[in-house]
């Protein structure tokens, strides 16, 4: 299950359980004493001797000792369960594939926030539970040591009162599944409001109408098929509690049959049942609790499988060649297909890309063109290896890429996406070069507007197309040989877009940089060392330097 056992080791496992022990045995010794003087009032003795003080103290002394201990230990335990399965979830998210998180994020909500919850919380119930287990146990062994027919009588309930609550379980477990998938719909729906809320501010009927068909739909599938759920787990707990009650009323009626004793030990024997009452149901209510962890678990164990593709640690770059010793990058008859939808799977039938062949060297600027829908971004992502999957072959100064160099390939490429997320602080830097972007604010024209202090630009409240350009200079100043620019200047003024690609453009190449532009601006093509052409997945040269430029000039 999960790595939920493995997260307890094993010198803690034993002060846990000695713990739990002392914890358990001390509120049993409590119920000794409680009983013992029940007898002795019982025979009109005297109660108020200093023993009994002193017996009391020792025992509500141990209590809080054992219980404080335990406490401690297990808080410090489901803290430390609840941060490392959030880190590990993290984790393989960082190392998961693009694609496998966009289409999951319901699901990765649903998991760091109820999963790890219920994981944690679960953790916590050790405390009951281990008390509530000695308590059964010594209650059971005090009422054996009493009378054998009690006990059995006692036992016999209690096997059919489990049983039945198994068969409860065994029925409410298809349920609490279900309770937990309408979970990952809830979180879905959710991220749609948030990353949609500005269209939704526009346009309130999005809002209601997400409501109305989403999050009302499932939130009564949850009210109905929880409430019915919990309700069956009462039902059971209830039907054994009524199995108990019969069982003290039985001794109780037929007391003279079933036990030649005086009326004192029948008092005992009573008190005794109620607290067995109170200790088998605190075991019984940690049931639904342990359906619940094996679903948490398994949806976290599955969400695991579905993003795990590589570990976090092997995703770092291991070396990284430099602007200068970056020499050209070549791509044979490289071709990837999606995976298509569910129905068309079995025709293959997902957009394909391909064979293509590309190749760019040290300095130059190649732009690629083409209609929607084309592939241009398809093709990017297949270069990036944000699409994994693809044939063909990729050769980097020579080198064929492979597993064991393909995280030095990747580090080959900085990037700003059409859909580019600017952070807070520069992150994934191990020096920065302050004079550097000073220099790139002054060349964006964001000096005025930005300052750059403590790992971060001091002002994030810029335009889109202000945002865009920051992000640019975020990407240069990692200094990778490629730079991969999707539709970056469409967000540019006309002014700024000419500077961008007369003067910024030819700046970046004297400094060594290799750029690989999707671009719309047909106005600028001849710009371009190479012109490649994307249509249906098929991508062609349409000019190297040196061919007539200005025939493209006129597409
Ligand atoms: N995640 C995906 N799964 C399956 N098919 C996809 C996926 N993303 C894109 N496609 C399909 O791939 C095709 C090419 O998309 P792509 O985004 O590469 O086009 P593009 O040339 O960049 O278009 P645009 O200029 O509109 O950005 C589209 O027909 C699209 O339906």
């Amino acid at each position: 299950m999960f790595n939920f056992i493995k997260l307890i080791n094993p010198k803690k496992a034993i002060s846990i359980f000695v713990l739990g022990l002392v914890s358990g045995g001390v509120s049993f010794l409590f119920l000794s004493f409680i009983n013992l003087m029940v007898g002795i009032i019982l025979s009109k003795q005297n109660t108020s001797s200093i023993n009994y003080i002193i017996y009391f103290c020792i025992l509500l002394f141990g209590f809080v000792w054992s219980r404080r201990a335990l406490s401690y230990i297990i808080i410090k335990f489901s803290q430390q369960v609840f941060w490392k399965l959030r880190s590990e979830v993290l984790h393989t998210l960082l190392a998961a594939n693009f694609y496998q998180i966009t289409h999951r994020k319901g699901k990765i909500y649903a998991s760091l926030v109820r999963d790890v919850g219920v994981l944690t919380g679960f953790s916590l119930s050790i405390i009951n539970f281990l008390s509530a287990l000695v308590m059964t146990v010594g209650c059971l062994v005090y009422l054996g040591m009493q009378s054998t027919p009690l006990l059995l009588m006692t036992l016999g309930v209690s096997v059919f009162g489990t049983v039945i609550y198994w068969i409860g379980v065994y029925f409410n477990n298809k349920k609490l599944k279900y309770s937990r998938e309408l979970e990952d719909g809830f979180m879905k729906s959710l991220l749609d409001v948030l990353d949609g809320f500005r269209e939704i501010h526009m346009n309130p009927g999005i809002g209601h109408d997400i409501y109305d068909r989403k999050i009302r739909k499932i939130s009564n599938e949850s009210y109905l098929n929880n409430t019915t759920a919990l309700a069956n787990f009462l039902n059971v707990q209830i039907i054994g509690e009524v199995l108990f009650y019969s069982l003290i009323a039985s001794i109780l009626f037929f007391s003279s049959y079933f036990i030649q004793e005086s009326p004192e030990s029948i008092v005992k024997y009573i008190f005794i049942l109620l607290y067995l009452l109170g200790g088998i149901n605190s075991l019984m209510l940690i049931i639904p609790q342990i359906v619940n962890v094996r679903i948490a678990a398994n949806k976290i164990n599955q969400l695991r499988q579905d993003l795990h593709t590589e570990t976090f640690d092997n995703l770092k770059e291991t070396s990284q060649l430099s602007i200068a010793e970056f020499n050209e990058l070549d791509m044979y008859d490289i071709s990837f297909r999606y995976a298509g939808t569910e129905e068309s799977k079995e025709n293959n039938n997902g957009f394909a890309v391909g064979p293509i062949n590309f190749s760019i060297k040290k300095g130059e600027t190649v732009f690629i063109y083409g209609g929607n829908g084309s592939g241009k971004t398809t093709l990017i992502n297949v270069m990036l290896g944000t699409l994994k999957g693809h044939a063909g072959t990729i050769k980097y100064n020579d080198i064929i890429v492979d597993s064991k160099n393909y995280n030095n390939y990747r580090a080959l490429f900085s990037v700003v996406f059409s859909d580019f997320y600017l952070f807070d602080e520069l992150y994934g830097f191990d020096t920065i070069d302050k004079d550097q972007i000073d220099e790139y604010l002054e060349l964006f024209e964001l000096k005025d507007k930005v300052t750059f202090n403590n790992q971060s630009f001091s002002s994030n409240q810029l335009s889109t197309g202000q945002r865009k350009r920051l992000a640019l200079i975020t990407a240069l100043i990692r200094f990778k040989p490629i730079l991969v620019l999707d539709e970056w200047a469409a967000d540019q003024d006309p002014i700024f877009r000419k500077k961008f690609y007369t003067e910024i453009i030819p700046l970046l190449k004297d400094k060594g940089y290799s750029v690989i532009a999707i671009t719309h601006d047909d106005k600028y093509y001849h710009l371009a060392d190479k012109l490649y052409k994307m249509e249906n997945g098929q991508l062609s040269l349409n000019f190297t330097e040196g061919l007539a430029k200005k025939e493209v000039v006129k597409l």
